[in-house]
This record gives structure tokens, sequence and C-alpha cells, in this order.
């Protein structure tokens, strides 16, 4: 089933995840992602996620509709924890956003479900809206044991206060981040299907259907609009093209046309 039949109540969003890159002396690509996508902004929505020490920057610097996040936060509000920042001092930065789970920090910072679900409920706390990420390795995969794995993610770094409007899912295939290899346009339909029925059962009807989906890795100007197209993807988490304005441009206005 392709994406105009399905579901269309749920806006679009396409999220820039900058990793580790970007210095206030690099902010015109900011400037142009936000003049060259104010006409977009309506139809689709935008979301740009720089290192923490960009956040105030780019916030001020971007048009006010240009959504800004973050790309991880501490579970506590404050204390003794050098060198962590938590979801209420993103808030203060100007996030309105904030990505957890990335199966990056999950492998480098060894963080588990239990550890992205108190994310989770800390950025709830602050009132920051969390994109859950989750993703199978390439061995998972092969094995055949991706929708058990990604289940079993799902469940544990959820809470049960999820709604569509505080929680985002993004579907990762780690196999697939930063390598250039996309997942196939049928195996993402497998898999988002798979964990719309999850969330149905979960949260219930309403909620279940409203919650959006993403998929990331390696989406690209010339395969998003595939990958767009399908059937409960409300979206893409794009990590290296979401560094160049031309490109990212590119894939919001696929985007765009996919509506
Ligand atoms: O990890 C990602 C976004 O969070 C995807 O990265 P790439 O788009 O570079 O594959």
């Amino acid at each position: 089933m392709r994406r105009e039949e399905n579901n269309l109540a749920r806006k679009i969003l396409i999220a820039g995840n900058w990793k580790m890159n970007g210095l206030s002396g690099q902010l015109e690509e900011v400037r142009k992602i936000s003049e060259g996508c104010s006409a977009t902004m309506g139809e689709v929505d935008i979301l740009v996620c720089p290192p923490a020490t960009l956040l105030r920057t780019v916030r001020d610097a971007a048009h006010s509709d240009l959504l800004v996040g973050a790309q991880n936060c501490h579970a506590k509000e404050k204390g003794a924890h050098t060198g962590d920042i938590s979801a209420e001092m993103l808030r203060d930065a100007g996030a309105s956003h904030v990505i957890v789970g990335h199966s990056e920090r999950r492998a480098d910072h060894s963080e588990c479900c239990a550890t992205v679900r108190s994310k989770l409920v800390a950025a709830h706390r602050a009132g920051l809206v969390a994109i859950v990420c989750i993703g199978e390795t390439l061995e998972e995969r092969e094995a055949g044991e991706a929708l058990r794995v990604l289940e079993s993610q799902l469940e544990n770094s959820l809470h049960d206060d999820v709604t569509a409007g505080n929680t985002i899912i993004a579907y990762e295939p780690i196999w697939a981040i930063g390598t250039g290899k996309t997942a196939s346009a049928e195996d993402v339909a497998e898999v988002h299907s798979h964990l719309r029925r999850r969330l149905v059962e979960r949260f219930g009807q309403e909620t279940g259907t409203s919650l959006r989906l993403l998929y990331g890795g390696s989406v690209q100007p010339t395969n998003a609009a595939s990958l767009l197209s399908v059937a409960d993807v409300d979206g893409a988490l794009v990590g290296g093209a979401s560094l160049k304005a031309q490109d990212f441009l590119a894939i919001c206005e696929a985007a765009r046309n996919c509506r």
C-alpha cells in the first residue's frame, strides 16, 4: 500500500541529524535551509538537530517555523553529572525536540532500552518532543531476527504516557546508516506496518495510528521520494545529507511532493 492510500493525517517530518558536525562559523547552510524551505514548512515539518553547542545560535539564526532539536539528553533534571546536558537545559537553549536512543549512542555509550526510556521520560518532563530511534544490525537482519529485535526495542524504549504529540519513532537499520545502503521500499514497508500494529496494540487505535514513524539510513535526494511514498513512512531522519543545504532542501521538496 502506498502512502496516499494510508493515513494522511500524519504530517511528514524531515529531520536532519548533524551528529558531531558544525561550528559557529558554518551557519550559512542553516540560513540557506531556513530560506529555502520557507514555502515547504506549512506542508512538511522540518527539523534540524545541530550539536548542543550550536542550539541557541541555530535557533536564533533560523526562521521561526524551522524546528530545532538536540541529539541526546541526560535522564536527570540537574545535578552532579559532569559533561552531561539535561532535557530542561536543551529546552532552555531553544530546542523543541530531542533524539533519544540513536544507534550511535546505544553503541558508543552502551545505552540500553531502559536508559533510552528514562531519557524519554526526561524529554517529556521538560516538554520536548522525543524522537526515539530503533534499528537492527545486519547480522540480526540476515538471521531473520529484525522484526523481533525491533519489536523488543520499541516495547522497552517507550513508556506508557507516549502520545502522538510528544513522541516520534525513527526506524534506522544500523547497516544503512552512513553506508550508502538503503533498506528496500518493501523492507521498510514491512517493518513500518509491523511497528504500526504494535503501536496500535499498545497505545490504542487513535494514538497508535497517529504516531509518526520516520525512516533513517542513507536517505538522499535520489531515494527520498520512493522511501517517503511507502505507507506508514511519515518522514525521514537524515544524517549526512542534512549537512548540505542543497541536499536537505531536495529531500524536503521530495516530501512536499509526496502529499
Ligand atoms: O543516523 C542517521 C540519522 O540519524 C542516518 O545517517 P545517514 O543519513 O548519514 O545514513
